[in-house]
């Protein structure tokens, strides 16, 4: 059987402009691979600069690989409309107040992924987000909230919401969750566990926290200058790092202390 997913020798070079002339490539990402069972959490850590959210983000089909390619269960992800990728990998964005249109219902705003990427009509749009919406915790008559009626973890919740109303396989979170107040963000991250056990989906979060890391994933990634140097489970990178990088960022004072659910996967 194979992988839900594989990224196979994945590269990103980009080209900053030199004046009118396109400037030298500057390689983001060196060609990396790694694999990902169905329901596994995948942590990327690493330094500023070091290619953490290019990854995120090419996996996301946010950005193309200047080379390689990613298989979701077998099939090319690269190769997908965008219409059949987005029902498959979605992305949470870091600000979620910014990534929600203060002009629009939640619920319309809800509805969106469903008219561009489903046959649904009408009334089933509505059926399938409010059982959304009583997914993430929030409530029926949220519907007809705007973004600024609500508080900053229930955005965040919409924002999750709008990431899983396709019933998507992967969901991408790039330091979604960092701006959040730390108890916020521990209910924030407690439901991304329980959304995982109901319905199966893998996260792939990038994350400067050594203890959500050990929390909520299952493989950790450790990025260094454009490259992979690191990747394992979360267990045996705790216990037997190989690079003295990992040892710092997984054993670095604890950056968020936050009351988490006390079934770890460490
Ligand atoms: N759109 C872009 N155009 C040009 N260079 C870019 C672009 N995006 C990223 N880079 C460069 O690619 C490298 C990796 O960036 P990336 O954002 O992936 O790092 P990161 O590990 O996520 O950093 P941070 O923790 O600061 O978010 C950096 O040198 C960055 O300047």
């Amino acid at each position: 059987m194979s992988k839900l997913l594989e990224v196979h020798e994945v590269s990103k070079y980009y080209v900053h402009k030199d004046g009118w002339m396109p400037g030298k490539p500057v390689c983001a990402l060196e060609p990396v691979s790694f694999s990902l069972e169905r329901g596994e959490t995948l942590a990327i850590m690493g330094e500023t600069g070091s290619g953490k959210s290019t990854i995120a983000k090419i996996i996301a089909g946010a950005e193309r690989p200047s080379s390689g390619d990613i298989f979701l269960n077998g099939q090319s992800l690269t190769r997908m409309s965008d219409r059949q990728r987005c029902r498959h990998v979605r992305m949470i964005f870091q600000d979620s107040l910014r990534s929600l249109n203060p002009q629009i219902t939640v619920g319309k705003q809800l509805c969106e992924p469903l008219i561009f990427n489903t046959d649904l009509n009408y009334p089933q749009q509505k059926e399938r987000v409010h059982q959304v919406l009583s997914q993430v915790g929030l409530l029926p008559d949220h519907y007809d909230f705007y973004p600024h009626m609500l508080s900053s973890g229930q955005q965040q919740r919409v924002a999750i919401a709008r990431a899983i109303v396709l019933e998507p396989q992967i969901v991408v979170a790039d330091e979604a969750f960092v701006a959040l107040d730390p108890s916020i963000r521990a209910q924030i991250i407690n439901l991304i566990l329980d959304l995982q056990e109901d319905m199966g989906i893998s996260f792939i979060f990038v994350s400067h926290s050594a203890e959500i890391v050990k929390h909520v994933s299952d493989k950790i990634l450790i990025m260094h200058r454009g490259k992979m140097i690191e990747f394992g489970t979360t267990k045996a990178l705790i216990n037997h790092p190989e690079e003295q990088l990992t040892k710092t960022l997984l054993h670095s004072e604890h950056k968020y202390k936050v009351p988490l659910h006390s079934t770890t996967k460490e």
